[in-house]
């Protein structure tokens, strides 16, 4: 599917960054145009891919804001959003619409710039274009408290509600042990791309031959049209020499090889990479059968793919999922080292995250009501001790 891709706030911003360089370095043929909007500049400028003329700085002229960022403030991320109206067309203007199957907004909501902002934008995009509108909701770590959480709480609710299908991923189940917060997000953004591109760019042409079962753009529109929140599973293993050749020995070694990379074992080995997947660590870990519908890609040189092994796994993961909607395909990159399967897991509803976030979201706006309440009776015994009005801090 051809995308127009916006990251909204610091975290969106760095992951389409880093989603443009996988697409480059990966020859895949997914984005039209890569934007990143952002109320920080300090955070626009530090980006190395996306072109200078694709940056956008919103709330500039906000004194509370002057290209500082938000400070966590979702509530002013979403007021600026509104307010500078002029810059996000200005922005969608670098998106060619005639040449796109939808747009995907990647923002983190935890913060406040692409927490309360993101939402604002996939309303407006809605409102002004026809195509789907997609997000990629990064989830804050528990360690980042409180604030983050009850951010991320109610930013979901208004992501979800604004875009027809929410991907999430959870930097607390990606955190290493040995990780910061902030010192995994390297690693943890080439993990989200790579699941994200390799699911979505399947069935664009870049010049790879076409494969029997090739997977159609069209399939993964109507796998993500049940709207709410999704999750990607992904699995992938190393191929040796002879199967990743490409060019004319590559050519001639697969017409002799066809038989046996048909054969049981790239079955089996397909089959089982699609298993392996939906049992590792999803981007947001969820109820695999609480998933309404499912898409499985099978990514890497035809000479590996295998027909059989692609139908066991799909029938596998239908009764999984004890749904009859699982679709599957196959996504050929010719020369490609690596075979890997993706599997999205769309309209998931037991996500024990989301719930433990809306937990912790409740704890935190009581304790922010309370302090709030200790703090007015403490300004009150003031006034009551002096009989005078306290001059403003
Ligand atoms: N996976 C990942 N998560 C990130 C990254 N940077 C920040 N985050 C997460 O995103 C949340 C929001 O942080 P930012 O994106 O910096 O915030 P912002 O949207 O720019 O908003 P303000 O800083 O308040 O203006 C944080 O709470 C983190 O959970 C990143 O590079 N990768």
């Amino acid at each position: 599917m051809k995308l127009g891709v916006i990251g909204y706030g610091n975290a969106g911003g760095k992951i389409a960054d880093r989603l443009l360089q996988f697409e480059e370095q990966t020859h895949r043929n997914l984005t039209r145009a890569v934007i990143a909007i952002n109320s920080a500049k300090v955070d626009l400028e530090r980006l190395e891919h996306i072109p200078r003329e694709n940056r956008f700085l919103v709330g500039q002229t906000d004194e509370r804001v002057k290209g500082h960022g938000v400070g966590g403030d979702p509530d002013l991320g979403a007021e600026i959003t509104r307010q500078d109206q002029y810059e996000i067309d200005r922005a969608l203007d670098r998106v060619p619409v005639y040449d796109i199957g939808g747009f995907l907004i990647i923002a983190g909501l935890g913060g406040g710039t692409g927490s309360g902002g993101a939402p604002e934008l996939a309303e407006h995009i809605r409102e002004t274009y026809e195509e789907p509108v997609y997000g990629l909701g990064i989830l804050p770590a528990e360690e980042e408290g409180g604030r983050a959480a009850l951010n991320a709480a109610r930013s979901l609710q208004a992501f979800t509600q604004a875009t027809d299908n929410l991907v999430l991923f959870d930097n607390h189940a990606w955190r290493g042990s040995e990780d910061s917060v902030v010192g995994g997000f390297d690693r943890t953004n080439t993990e989200i791309v790579k699941r994200v591109v390799t699911l979505l760019s399947a069935g664009e042409i870049d010049g790879s031959r076409i494969s029997e079962n090739a997977m159609d753009s069209g399939d993964i529109r109507r796998t993500m049209a049940t709207g709410g929140v999704s999750t990607i599973a992904y699995a992938e293993t190393a191929l040796g020499t002879e199967e990743r050749d490409a060019g004319l020995l590559g050519r001639f070694r697969e017409q002799n090889s066809r038989a046996t990379a048909n054969g049981a074992d790239a079955g089996t080995r397909v089959s089982g990479l699609i298993r392996q997947a939906v049992q590792s660590r999803l981007t947001c870990p969820a109820a695999v059968d609480s998933a309404e519908r499912s898409l499985i890609v099978v990514s890497g040189p035809p000479e590996a793919f295998s027909r059989k092994g692609l139908e066991k796994g799909r029938q596998w993961l239908e009764r999984e999922t004890d749904s009859a909607e699982v679709l599957a395909g196959d996504d050929p990159r010719d020369g490609a080292r690596t075979l890997s399967a993706v599997v999205l897991l769309s309209n998931v509803t037991d996500v024990p995250r989301v719930k433990q976030l809306q937990q912790q979201a409740i704890m935190a706006q009581r304790s922010i009501k309370e302090r709030e309440t200790t703090r007015a009776d403490e300004i009150q015994a003031l006034i009551t001790d002096d009989g005078n009005e306290l001059e403003p801090l």
